[in-house]
């Protein structure tokens, strides 16, 4: 239940800060795995975007089919007819997730065409398509992630209206330190890594950054892929903050251009995962994951369409589904082999068109952020 908080100054204002959640308001964020049956969730928006300013760490993140158009194209306005396609499936999914029972709540709109500076730098911004990138929910406390995408910087202030009034209805709510993203973090001498060589990264450990994509939660496990968005000591500080109750594992990553572990490596109910086996290392997955079943994503289907051809992301974002339950899973209608592989396994594919959603980041796990899932911390290992 949404509360405003008494007037500043007032001695009940003071309570009321300090005031914990009484189990009888129980906090309206509570999600600890990527499983539990999903009650609300918060589904990104098209309107505003811009393709993202020109920098390593953006461009070095695209298919090396698109780097040029995209790094072209660079603080544009994502043209109409893109946003258009992409919007009639997103109302789809929305229209499923809320037949589905499923609470849909969204970012405020936001122009990320505007420019702006910090003493150090300048940039425009991106678009709020992918929640799940900066934002991570583990039990009832929001955590904003410190992203490294210059043109991401600002991007959480189209969420502020929804994260106070989850605040004053009883979650926590953090930031992480909010990072410089001065030249000193980026590694402007970075090459492409080949094809089975050492894999190089696009930053260094300047400073703790990451993005919350790159984990994946599974009660008081969370699996990780360091990776162009998200250093070492971005998880320790997470590590750190998360405290003993919770262990965060690292998912090592074959992909020479890591970001985002959700196409990798995708939780789908307890003790079963999704792996991609291109990029990860099946064989040597950490020790927590012993008793898990590893399910072998098939390779992608392939696509057709202009959308495909120009998306920001690798085939592989057919393991980016989205469960709604432990049964119930979201997952795009142009991979039948996945969608058979889903049923063999016991699943209950929940097929829909996504494809046209690929240039503005991802696909439906990407395009969340998962409130509110029912259920409990648990110990899965
Ligand atoms: N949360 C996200 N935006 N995930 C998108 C991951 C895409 C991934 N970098 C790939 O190309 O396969």
């Amino acid at each position: 239940m949404e509360r405003d908080l008494p007037e500043t100054g007032s001695e009940a204002a003071t309570a009321a800060a300090a005031r914990m959640p009484e189990k009888a308001d129980a906090s309206p964020v509570m999600s600890y795995n990527e499983w539990d049956p999903l009650e609300e969730v918060i589904v990104g928006r098209l309107e505003g975007a811009t393709i993202p300013s020109n920098h390593i760490t953006v461009t070095y993140n695209l298919p090396p089919s698109v780097m040029g158009l995209y790094r072209l194209a660079a603080g544009f306005k994502y043209p109409g007819w893109m946003k258009k396609l992409a919007q009639k499936e997103l109302d789809g999914f929305i229209a499923l997730l809320e037949a589905e029972g499923v609470k849909v709540r969204r970012p405020e709109i936001m122009d990320f065409s505007k420019k702006y500076r910090t003493p150090n730098w300048s940039s425009r911004g991106f678009t709020i398509a992918c929640p799940r990138d900066g934002y991570m929910v583990v039990g009832d406390e929001i955590i904003e992630s410190p992203m490294c995408w210059r043109s991401r910087h600002f991007e959480q202030e189209a969420y502020r209206p929804l994260f106070k009034e989850y605040f004053k209805a009883g979650a926590r709510w953090t930031s992480a330190p909010r990072p410089q993203l001065t030249d000193d973090l980026y590694r402007y001498d970075y090459k492409l890594p080949k094809k089975g060589g050492p894999i190089e990264y696009t930053i260094n450990e300047f400073e703790p950054v990451f993005d919350a994509a790159d984990f994946v939660r599974c009660g008081r496990d969370l699996f990780v892929t360091v990776s162009n968005v998200t250093n070492r000591f971005g998880i320790a500080w997470l590590q750190r903050h998360l405290g003993h109750t919770y262990r965060i594992h690292e998912i090592p990553s074959l992909c020479t251009q890591p970001m985002h572990i959700d196409s990798t490596f995708m939780p789908l109910a307890p003790g079963k995962v999704l792996v991609n086996p291109d990029y990860c290392d099946v064989e040597n997955l950490p020790p927590a994951l012993k008793r898990w079943d590893v399910l072998v994503a098939p390779r992608p289907d392939p696509v057709s369409g202009i959308m495909a051809k120009i998306s920001m992301c690798s085939p592989w974002t057919s393991i980016n589904v989205l469960s709604l339950t432990e049964k119930k899973v979201v997952v795009d209608a142009s991979q039948p082999t996945l969608i058979r592989a889903l049923k063999d396994w016991g699943f209950e594919p929940l097929p829909i068109p996504f494809l046209a959603y690929g240039p503005f980041g991802g696909a439906f796990h990407c395009a969340t952020l998962d409130i509110r899932r029912r259920g409990t911390l648990e110990d899965y290992t």
